[in-house]
């Protein structure tokens, strides 16, 4: 499948990020919190400067959550029974969606203070 043509590889992408949305209950709750954060920085008229970082930590949740989420569903195909280093894999995972979660609250916390 190597060579694709782009809008083929476009559409792939696409096809996941499909998937991702009607599988994943947190991906969706990210996405109506980073739905939450657009919608501050258009009410409060935030400098050019915020919509960046705004949008470079929404990013960076989001991102998190999609490969947490690839991790997820390849984990489960390829064991499906209880093991300590599918255990590992998924909580590492998830640990990333939390550092990523931690560093867009520390973000949002210190826009609400400048
Ligand atoms: N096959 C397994 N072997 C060992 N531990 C597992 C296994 N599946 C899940 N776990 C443990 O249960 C936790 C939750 O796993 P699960 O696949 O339900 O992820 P989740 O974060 O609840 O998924 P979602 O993001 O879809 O809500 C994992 O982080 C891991 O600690």
């Amino acid at each position: 499948m190597k060579g694709q043509p782009f809008i083929k590889r476009l559409g792939f992408a696409l096809h996941g990020l499909h998937l991702a949305f009607r599988r994943e209950a947190s991906l969706r709750l990210q996405f109506l919190a980073a739905t939450g954060a657009l919608v501050g920085l258009i009410v409060t008229a935030a400098p050019p400067v915020w919509w960046a970082i705004g949008i470079l930590v929404i990013g960076l949740v989001l991102v998190a959550e999609l490969v947490n989420s690839a991790l997820e569903t390849l984990s489960d195909l390829l064991h499906p029974a209880h093991h300590p280093e599918i255990r590992a894999v998924k909580d590492i995972a998830a640990g990333a969606v939390l550092v990523a979660s931690v560093i867009a609250l520390a973000v949002a916390l210190a826009f609400c203070l400048s």
